[in-house]
């Protein structure tokens, strides 16, 4: 999965980094169906408190962006989150008899703070780029993941978490923001955009955004 030309750069830029992120033991367990139940649906309470305040991420992007078509798809980005992805996380803790109201009181882990508050500082702190950075890690990680594990996994209980990333709606979330980023990149820094002096900054901050990403997943494992 490649979703546009900026996030191939700074994938790479992010080196080893993101084979941490997308090959962690967490999924590897859900491919192959030997991830412990308990330890998914501590993730997965986690992951509906993650969505709220990823939401609120986008939200301020729309509140950066410097025109419509970036407006758009950030909006359609909340929309996705709050109305498509989400509902993964509240129908299957339904099942278990986790309520919603539940899932919105959750206590939140440090592992969750750090990422999350990471993300909205970045747009706080930074500029429309600066937030698309720290967005990037999690949005296209979980498509690629999802596209990955739909090609190669086994019949596994975890089919429906598989479904969810791998599925259309969520891909089409991914291809638009990769282009929507790639289109914001050229208009603030040109056409030769690696060769500017916000470049390293950007890719750092995408490579924090994946380590907390891996620190997400052993949050999962470890309790
Ligand atoms: C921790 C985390 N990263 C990315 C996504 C994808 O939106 C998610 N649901 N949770």
């Amino acid at each position: 999965m490649t979703y546009g030309v900026t996030f191939p750069l700074w994938r790479e830029a992010a080196g080893e980094t993101w084979r941490n992120y997308t090959r962690h033991a967490f999924v590897e367990g859900m491919r192959d169906g030997t991830l412990p139940r308990e330890a998914f649906l501590r993730y997965l309470v986690q992951d509906y408190v993650f969505l709220v305040h990823f939401s609120r991420a986008w939200a301020l992007a729309v509140t950066k962006a410097e025109t419509l078509e970036e407006m758009r798809a950030c909006a359609a980005t909340v929309h996705a989150l709050l109305d498509e992805e989400m509902r993964l996380h509240v129908e299957t803790c339904a099942a278990e008899g986790i309520s919603e109201a539940d899932l919105f009181a959750a206590e939140e882990a440090p592992q969750n703070l750090a990422y999350t508050r990471y993300v909205l500082d970045a747009g706080h702190s930074g500029d429309f780029l600066d937030l698309m950075a720290a967005l990037a890690p999690c949005v296209l990680g979980y498509g690629e993941i999802g596209a990955r594990l739909a090609a190669h996994a086994d019949e596994t209980v975890y089919a429906e978490w598989i479904a969810t990333y791998s599925g259309e709606d969520y891909q089409r979330t991914c291809r638009d923001v990769g282009a929507m980023i790639d289109a914001a990149v050229a208009r603030r820094l040109g056409p030769a955009p690696e060769e500017s002096p916000r470049w390293p900054r950007l890719a750092d901050r995408f490579r924090t955004a994946t380590r907390l990403e891996v620190g997400f997943w052993d949050m999962g494992l470890s309790g």
